[in-house]
């Protein structure tokens, strides 16, 4: 019997962002592992015209919960969702919600968070920050907690090279921020905004940070621990390989390069692609939060959830695999084969974002105008390439991080639960991950049909041949016009022509004499 999934039975788990790719891996594995808990309550907001019910039900429904289904067919009933903004005071919960969730709640689980990287500050603040804070203080208040576990990104200290399982100070303490955002206007903010960042690239690895300080500094008499994953990429095995519902990370990418819109991206090939499969991430969560219980460590534990320093893979190696992935299984009606490169200056970069991304997309745009359809590839291509931008700062640098205090809770687990919650990413198989990650795409996020494979390399061979014919024709084209603007150009016309006929009339004349 594995302990850890014991240990969750009977309990009532609070999770927040249970909605997001993160949360609902979670959300799975611990009806899966542990069908007899008492209830997960979830933290949602109403959304695009959703009601929480129905946001609820098209969680269990898709196909993420099917394993689920089966062992706990009252999964229903087991999950309490819970109507909260937690960029509202108090989170807008109700009275008599926020009354059960103090009375009851044994863990909790905080992953919710804006991953955008160039959320207004404001916001990121109030999200990553703020809201940690108040959820802190919701937790001191609960008499039966045995346990917050605060999901934060290994990327909180990129602006360092190593870096350790400790939480390392910024200049300006969270509080101050936290207030300042009351009253700065927002003009001053986007001013101030690079000044306090630092070195940091984005807002939302500078708030994930002060997220931390703040769990540090109001931890309390609470039991809490900190998990740091680095880029959180589909499942590697459970419930099954290749899950993965949103672009972020280098999901959009995968789709970009198989649809033939990402032809060359600036980035290092030999520099660590620190990927963590959601499975492991949520694992390792697992098991912390029964080890932060029971165990109650007399300091917060920080645990990097990484894969660089076990187990490498580089950018080169995992940008090759998806490529020879698309080879096998295309997506369906891609814009331009697949078939992208890396760049490393930024002399080549912007050369290649003209020509392989910008141009295709003008002449596209122009045969969409003519044939009486909006333009839209322009568009697009500017806002891939605007996130190209956004991502480069992690794909042209390499990070250590330790892992002690992962490895020493892997030490204290029995093997059943070294086998139940396996978080030991030295097991991984690279090129094996990627071709299931590629395969995952097209179906769980694309929902692309595998009978629709022979189609799609169809419309590939189409996509080959108007390359070529469009190849032919352009050179033709510039080479008429060059002969008719240059003398050289003639003369060096005049004489391929000439070669040829001569060459022609040896090879009839010799194979007339031959007969
Ligand atoms: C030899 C060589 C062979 C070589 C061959 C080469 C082969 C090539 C093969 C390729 C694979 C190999 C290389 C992989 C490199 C991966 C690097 C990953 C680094 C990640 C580091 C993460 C570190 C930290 C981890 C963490 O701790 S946190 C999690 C990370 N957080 C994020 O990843 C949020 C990012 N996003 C945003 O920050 C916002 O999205 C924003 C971007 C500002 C836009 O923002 P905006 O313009 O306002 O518009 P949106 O509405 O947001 O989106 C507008 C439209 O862009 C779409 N789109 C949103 N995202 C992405 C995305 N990623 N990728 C693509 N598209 C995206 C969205 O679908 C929508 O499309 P539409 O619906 O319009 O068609
Ligand atoms: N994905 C990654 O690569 C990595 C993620 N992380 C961390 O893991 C955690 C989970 O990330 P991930 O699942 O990928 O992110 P998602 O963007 O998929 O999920 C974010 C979750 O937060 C919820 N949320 C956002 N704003 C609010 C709000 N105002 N009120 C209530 N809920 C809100 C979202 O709800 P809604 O559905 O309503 O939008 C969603 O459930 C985050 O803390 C992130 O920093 C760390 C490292 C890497």
């Amino acid at each position: 019997m594995s302990m850890i999934a014991d240990f969750y039975g009977g309990k009532s788990i609070l999770i927040t962002g249970a909605t997001g790719f993160l949360g609902k891996v979670l959300m799975e594995k611990l009806f899966r592992t542990s069908p007899d808990l008492r209830v997960i309550y979830i933290l949602v907001r109403p959304k695009a015209g959703q009601t929480l019910q129905q946001r609820v039900f098209q969680i269990l429904n898709s196909k993420l919960f099917e394993k689920v289904k089966e062992v706990c067919p009252n999964v229903h009933e087991k999950i309490r969702a819970i109507s909260a903004d937690l960029n509202q005071n108090d989170f807008a919960i109700s009275m008599q919600d926020m009354q059960e969730l103090l009375s009851y709640t044994d863990i909790i689980f905080h992953c919710a968070a804006t991953v955008r990287f160039d959320d207004h500050l404001r916001h990121a603040v109030q999200l990553n920050v703020t809201a940690t804070q108040q959820l802190l203080l919701m937790a001191s208040q609960m008499p039966n907690l045995k346990a917050f576990i605060h999901i934060s990104t290994a990327f909180s200290n990129c602006n360092l090279k190593h870096i350790d399982e400790v939480i390392y100070p910024c200049p300006v303490e969270p509080k101050k921020i936290i207030d300042s955002m009351e009253w700065l206007d927002d003009a001053i903010i986007d001013e101030i905004t690079p000044k306090l960042i630092g070195d940091r690239p984005n807002t939302y690895t500078y708030t994930k940070a002060l997220g931390e300080m703040v769990v540090q500094q109001e931890s309390g008499k609470l039991n809490l621990a900190i998990i740091r994953p680095s880029i959180v990429g589909a499942t590697w095995q459970e419930p099954f390989p290749g899950w993965v519902d949103n672009v972020n990370g280098p999901t959009g990418l995968i789709v970009a390069a198989g649809k033939g819109f990402l032809r060359s991206i600036r980035a290092t090939p030999m520099a660590v692609a620190d990927l963590i499969p959601a499975d492991i991430v949520v694992n390792l969560t697992l098991a912390v939060g029964w080890y932060t219980a029971v165990h109650r460590p007399k300091s917060t534990l920080i645990y990097h959830c990484t894969s660089g320093n076990l187990n490498p893979c580089n950018w080169g190696k995992m940008g090759i695999q998806v490529l020879a992935t698309f080879e096998k299984i295309p997506l369906e009606r891609a814009f331009r084969r697949p078939k992208a490169d890396f760049t490393t200056n930024n002399v080549t970069t912007q050369y290649w974002n003209a020509v392989s991304h910008r141009a295709p997309a003008i002449i596209y745009d122009f045969y969409l105008r003519l044939t009486g359809r909006k333009p839209r590839m322009t568009k697009l291509m500017n806002r891939l390439l605007r996130t190209l931008s956004m991502l480069e700062y992690f794909i042209n640098r390499s990070w250590e991080w330790s892992t002690y205090n992962t490895e020493m809770l892997m030490s204290k687990l029995t093997p059943e639960d070294q086998r139940v919650f396996n978080f030991d990413v030295r097991q991984l198989n690279w090129l094996e991950y990627i071709e299931n990650y590629v395969l995952g795409v097209k179906k769980y996020l694309l929902k692309e049909d595998m009978a629709g494979i022979p189609e799609a390399k169809q419309h590939l061979k189409r996509l080959r041949n108007i390359h070529y014919l469009f190849n032919t024709a352009l050179f033709l084209i510039a080479w008429r016009l060059l002969i008719a603007r240059s003398q050289v150009a003639r003369n060096v016309w005049f004489f391929i022509v000439s070669f040829c006929y001569k060459f022609l009339s040896y090879f009839r004349a010799s194979s007339t004499l031959k007969v």
